[in-house]
């Protein structure tokens, strides 16, 4: 479904990614793993238009995005849970779902506020509060739940458990545990290995903006010099 190429990009003329190859298929749960800078965020952001590639492809459903602005590529069907959530201080929650809001590809049963307020019971009792007025931990949730709605059938996430409580990390993996029941496929960048080999099918350890290696969760699970050469673990 999805398809990286090749790709290569950075910030002016310091150059990021180096020939990045990735590919996500329908439904499939694929983690991306590697040291801090190493280029996880950056290709997120080339997927979802918001930085310009200078080489190599992105297809997402047999269409070429690489040079979609970001508003297209989300309407393609793919919704980012960014880091630092990033949600907006002065809409409430139920205003973030509503804004939105959109009907997706159709087939899964689509995501509404009131499916995602029973996904997200905290979120339910404080549907009128200001996304400024919540946790650290509630605006994650709410920052799935606005990513949710919009119906995708890709899901990225970017260090969605960075900076929680262990208690609300935890909550965040069942949630992940969930959507992945009902069938979208993810990217998942997140720091807690583990974890990941408990989400994920199959993983994707960058370096230096290249793909090193690439997996299935038993092979990463099995191969802590991979743990200890490239992330550091
Ligand atoms: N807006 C920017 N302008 C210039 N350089 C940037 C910018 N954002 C990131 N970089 C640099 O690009 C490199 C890759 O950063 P990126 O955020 O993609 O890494 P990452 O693998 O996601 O790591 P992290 O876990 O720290 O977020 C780093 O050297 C970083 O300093």
């Amino acid at each position: 479904m999805l398809q990286v190429r090749g790709l290569c990009c950075g910030y002016g003329r310091s150059q990021v990614l180096f020939g990045m190859d990735l590919d996500i298929g329908p439904g499939e749960i694929v983690g991306l793993l590697g040291r801090n800078g190493m280029g996880k965020t950056t290709l997120v952001r080339s997927v979802m238009g918001l930085i310009r590639p200078t080489a190599g492809e992105i297809v997402f459903g047999g269409r070429p995005i690489g040079a979609m602005a970001p508003h297209r590529v989300a309407r393609q069907g793919i919704a980012l849970v960014p880091e630092g959530r990033q949600v907006f201080g002065n809409l409430s929650v139920l205003e973030h779902l509503t804004a939105f809001r959109r009907a997706g590809a159709g087939g899964a049963q689509p995501w509404t506020p009131e499916r995602l307020f029973e996904l997200f019971p905290r979120l339910a009792e404080r549907r009128s509060h200001m996304g400024g007025q919540l946790s650290g931990g509630e605006q994650q949730m709410l920052a799935i739940a606005r990513a949710l709605v919009t119906n995708p059938q890709l899901l990225i996430l970017d260090e969605a458990t960075e900076g929680l409580a262990p208690l609300v990390r935890e909550e965040v993996w069942k949630v992940l545990a969930r959507v992945r029941q009902a069938g979208h496929a993810m990217l998942v960048i997140d720091k807690y290995v583990q974890r990941l080999i408990g989400v994920a099918d199959r993983h994707v350890i960058i370096e230096k903006g290249r793909p090193v290696w690439s997996g299935t969760s038993q092979q990463l699970d099995a191969d802590r010099g991979l743990w200890a050469r490239y992330l550091g673990l």
